[in-house]
């Protein structure tokens, strides 16, 4: 059964929401906090603050390490448990909860879609803070043109189209589960309710979702998702949930008018830009994903012995260095094809692999082959550059071109993100003498 809400109107003896609201913050976030502080939230010492990078929680005055600085009680949690819709439980369909959850959303903003200025009437107050399609548009890969993303790098692209996909089987899911028994939203609602959920969903994991694989442990948790994502996981506060709600607790202590960061994970540019929609300046996650430049120097008879091998998963390159797993690759791909499969030089490639050898008796072993190996190196990071530049200057010609006019955020933002290439294949290039 769904929760009931206490109706969001402030009450004169309850915490006064004004105090939670930085100076020209939209009134429509006002709502937003009497609705929660209405319904038991503890919300101590933050206020919702308008930043460069958008709406965000910032200290209100002192904070010290490990306070609790929010508490949002789980009737307030929008998951596919407590909302009331048919056929929603993440029991019953364990696979599609994003599905559900963005109809649902789709369908409170049909219900009064406005124009997300707070005259909305829709039953969920925390609709109407949320940003705009057009935001998403702009700032996320998944609704970038076919000509923009031609031009990203090859990982954005690739994981654009994938998303695409996604949301694509998501929607028809959601049309047979839900449209079907009469919820109503339109397509361009859904995907704004599916970019919704991508961003500011949080892990949750109470003790009746056992049965729910991890990845489908999501909630909307309003006010948490006010707050913005750093790197820094150490200093960044903790979100923690229990059975009565989601908490949020400082690693150190901020000044007044601090920013106060979450983190989302230990994620690089390149997933912030495609999950996220956005990229961090200085980011110590930062590296690129390399498998475009490294896989096509094994033959189809070397990638499949690689596929054999306990390296999957993706080749990286950041500032300092390429990833073992790029090393383990360039070094099967050195091996001659006669070589393959037995043999003293393959056997010894195997023994390397299964820790049964030290890297540094094996690079004493192969000296040559480990030449190759570097300049194999040199070769990838040298193509991710060419292609890099590429892309920039293609991107630069779109942003001069009328035809592209209303796609210039995009295109800025798939720039910039080159540009971040450029510099950590730079910097990795004068580490690395090549
Ligand atoms: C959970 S919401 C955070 C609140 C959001 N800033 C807002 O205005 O409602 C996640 C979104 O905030 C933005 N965001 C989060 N952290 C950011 C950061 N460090 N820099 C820029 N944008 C960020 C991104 O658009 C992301 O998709």
């Amino acid at each position: 059964m769904p929760k009931r809400r206490r109706p969001s109107s402030s009450s004169p003896s309850g915490p006064n929401s004004q105090n939670f609201l930085a100076e020209g913050v939209p009134e429509v976030h006002q709502k937003l906090l009497e609705h929660v502080l209405a319904n038991n939230a503890r919300l101590s010492k933050v206020r919702i603050a308008k930043l460069p990078h958008g709406i965000g929680i910032v200290a209100a005055k002192q904070i010290q390490k490990n306070e609790e600085i929010t508490f949002i009680p789980k009737s307030l949690l929008v998951n596919l448990h407590d909302i009331p819709f048919p056929n929603s439980s993440p029991i019953d369909h364990p696979t599609k909860v994003h599905s559900s959850l963005a109809a649902y959303i789709a369908s409170q903003f049909h219900k009064s879609p406005g124009d997300n200025s707070g005259s909305g009437n829709n039953n969920e107050p925390f609709i109407d803070i949320l940003p705009s399609l057009q935001s998403f548009e702009s700032s996320m890969p998944l609704f970038w043109s076919d000509q923009v993303l031609a031009n990203c790098s090859p990982w954005v692209r690739s994981f654009a189209v994938k998303q695409k996909g996604k949301l694509e089987d998501d929607y028809r899911h959601a049309l047979e589960m839900h449209g079907k028994r009469g919820v109503e939203f339109l397509r361009e609602e859904y995907e704004w309710a599916w970019a919704v959920v991508n961003t500011r969903t949080i892990y949750y994991r109470p003790k009746k979702w056992y049965k729910i694989p991890a990845e489908d442990c999501m909630t909307l948790c309003p006010f948490i998702d006010y707050y913005n994502h750093e790197a820094s996981g150490d200093e960044s506060c903790t979100v923690s949930f229990s059975t009565d709600g989601l908490r949020v607790t400082t690693q150190k202590s901020y000044a007044a008018g601090e920013e106060i960061f979450v983190t989302y994970g230990q994620y690089n540019n390149d997933h912030l830009l495609v999950e996220y929609g956005f990229t961090l300046p200085t980011n110590p996650s930062d590296n690129i994903n390399i498998d475009h430049w490294v896989l096509p120097k094994l033959s189809p008879r070397h990638q499949e012995l690689w596929k054999q091998l306990p390296y999957q998963g993706e080749c990286f390159l950041d500032e300092s260095e390429v990833c073992y797993r790029t090393m383990m690759a360039l070094r099967l791909a050195v091996i001659g094809v006669h070589d393959l499969g037995g043999g003293k030089r393959y056997g010894d490639f195997v023994k390397l692999v299964e820790g049964e050898m030290e890297e540094d008796e094996y690079v004493g072993l192969y000296e040559r082959d480990e030449g190759v190996v570097r300049d194999m190196v040199g070769e990838v990071a040298e193509a991710a550059r060419k292609d890099a530049e590429e892309g920039v200057a293609e991107l630069e010609k779109m942003w001069e071109s009328a035809e592209f006019w209303d796609q210039r955020e995009s295109i800025e933002a798939a720039i910039g993100r080159w540009r971040q290439c450029l510099d950590i294949i730079a910097k990795y290039k004068e580490k690395n003498n090549n």
